[in-house]
């Protein structure tokens, strides 16, 4: 019986069981029971994977994709069926997985979180640790990964230039972004499907953010709903929102004006992926047909063979462009920064729209392959600022391959207000949990202390370009491949008595 003392018929596993074909197919989730079937077209993560789980119990399977609001907001009522006597269902013998054994051995052995001394150690061992989808889903980036690489590659091409003799006995690190007062110039930038690597997902996120004072940018995709996010952040703690715009604009007011409410600090509207890129790690980890987005514009033919990205990014609107910035600056007052973006031009483009800042990024190196690092176009921009005096119109922030104070030290010194660091905390979390995004902030936080005393900067507005050497940093002197075939074949001189090599 219910609250109100009316009758609850639980449905039993058996009768569920019945209704497993694309005919009539019924899927078990969180222990309630839902009718499918018209929705199999529509999956954006494509029906087979709904009909691997026809007639069963998919809530293994569920929820690291989707934020547990999903069904309630997008599947109609009266295919609600109800709750399921869960003693009944059959539950599915797992097949032995010799790889999930493995990964086991690995958790039982990996080192304890305080042999973590930095950002990498963390990578290190989320790739031993980490099942091999979510693994592949964070570690992966566009086509051969030359701007995932050349993202932290391009901060070794710049070079510090320290001054000596400054009293720096007391080091500041606090930063103000968008008006908020910060512990260290850099935030936990958007990453999709967080419970991939974690269970509990990005409120994990929030709660490393609110221990260190730092800013979360909560991910359209992200698995946690919208709300479940917000109410995992204490007080005052300010977050901000980053947008995929979606083709059906209604839904992106939603989106946009709740997140207002819910008192969000800044919109970042993703601009570097009217598609989403391909990721061919994530797609060789057969997440073909798994994933599926939150806002699905039914009837779209999602091409699922391209991993969880493509699947969960069918509603992203390729057709978003300059023409439509008034729109969002007429649907909210937050201030609005485009993420993405990738070039001078279009940052002189940006200041002229009437937005409020940009993230020079190009995703990770998750969207288009060559493009060139976030560090590398903020020392194009802000000389070009500079010269027309519009160095302050904008808030200007780059992202992708921080992995050290000194990425974030060289980014503030060519103009930069901040930093958004992704796959670090999405390893620090996927490894250790909480203590592990905590350990991860407090190793950057004494990495950040120790290198402004080192450089001769008490604060963080003493950073400024006399104190980096950038000329290499547009050298990019890709080595030869190493031609393994041709060295094979390869013969030197061979004289008359020399024998080929
Ligand atoms: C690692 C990662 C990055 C994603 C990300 C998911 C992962 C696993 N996802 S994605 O699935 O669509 O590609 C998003 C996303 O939801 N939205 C977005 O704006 N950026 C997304 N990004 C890009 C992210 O916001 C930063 O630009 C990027 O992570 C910075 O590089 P590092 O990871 O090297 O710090």
């Amino acid at each position: 019986h219910d609250s109100n003392d009316t009758q609850v018929v639980k449905l039993t596993g058996e009768e569920v069981a019945q209704h497993n074909n694309k005919d009539s197919c019924w899927v078990i989730v969180h222990g309630r029971a839902y009718d499918v079937t018209e929705f199999l077209p529509e999956h954006p993560g494509g029906p087979k994977i709904i009909l691997k789980y026809a007639g069963k119990d998919a809530t293994e399977e569920y929820e690291p994709i989707h934020p547990p609001d999903t069904l309630d907001k997008y599947l109609d009522k009266s295919k609600h069926l109800g709750e399921v006597d869960m003693n009944t269902v059959q539950r599915e013998e797992k097949e032995y997985d010799p790889e999930e054994e493995e990964r086991q051995k690995r958790i039982e052995t990996m080192p304890i979180l305080e042999q973590c001394y930095n950002l990498m150690d963390f990578e290190a061992v989320a790739r031993k640790v980490m099942k091999r989808t979510a693994w592949a889903y964070y570690s992966s980036g566009a086509d051969d990964e030359i701007t995932m690489r050349e993202n932290h590659n391009a901060y070794h091409k710049i070079w510090f230039r320290p001054r000596v003799l400054v009293d720096v006995e007391n080091i500041d690190t606090t930063a103000t972004m968008l008006g908020t007062k910060v512990d260290m110039p850099f935030y936990v930038t958007a990453t999709a499907l967080g419970k991939l690597g974690n269970p509990e997902g990005e409120v994990i996120l929030t709660r490393g953010a609110k221990k260190h004072n730092v800013i979360q940018m909560i991910p359209t995709l992200a698995s946690c709903s919208f709300d479940e996010i917000c109410d995992a952040a204490e007080p005052g703690q300010v977050q901000w929102l980053q947008l995929y715009v979606n083709k059906d604009r209604n839904i992106t007011k939603r989106i946009v004006q709740h997140a207002e409410k819910r008192g969000c600090k800044g919109l970042f509207i993703t601009v570097d992926a009217p598609q989403l890129g391909r990721r061919e790690k994530d797609m060789r980890s057969k997440f073909a047909d798994v994933g599926s987005n939150v806002q699905s514009t039914s009837g779209d033919d999602v091409d699922r063979s391209q991993g969880a990205a493509r699947a969960i990014s069918s509603f992203i609107d390729p057709s978003l462009s300059w023409k439509d910035i008034p729109w969002f600056l007429s649907i909210t007052k937050m201030p609005i920064l485009l993420k993405g973006v990738q070039c001078v031009e279009d940052v002189i483009r940006a200041i002229e729209s009437g937005v409020h800042g940009v993230v020079l990024s190009n995703h990770g190196g998750r969207q288009l392959d060559f493009a060139r690092s976030g560090i590398e176009v903020l020392a194009e921009v802000m000389p070009v600022l500079r010269e027309r005096g519009w160095q302050d119109r904008i808030e200007i922030y780059i992202d992708g391959g921080v992995r050290r104070a000194t990425d974030i030290i060289k980014a503030l010194c060519l103009g930069a207000k901040g930093v958004g660091i992704g796959r670090p905390f999405l390893y620090a979390m996927s490894a250790y949990g909480l203590p592990g995004v905590d350990r991860a902030m407090q190793l950057l936080k004494d990495e950040m202390e120790m290198n402004m005393r080192l450089i001769g900067a008490a604060k963080v507005s003493d950073l400024n370009p006399t104190l980096v050497d950038t000329r290499g940093l547009s050298m990019h002197t890709a080595v030869v491949p190493e031609d393994t075939l041709g060295r094979n074949v390869y013969d030197p001189l061979i004289g008359p008595k020399e024998k080929a090599v």
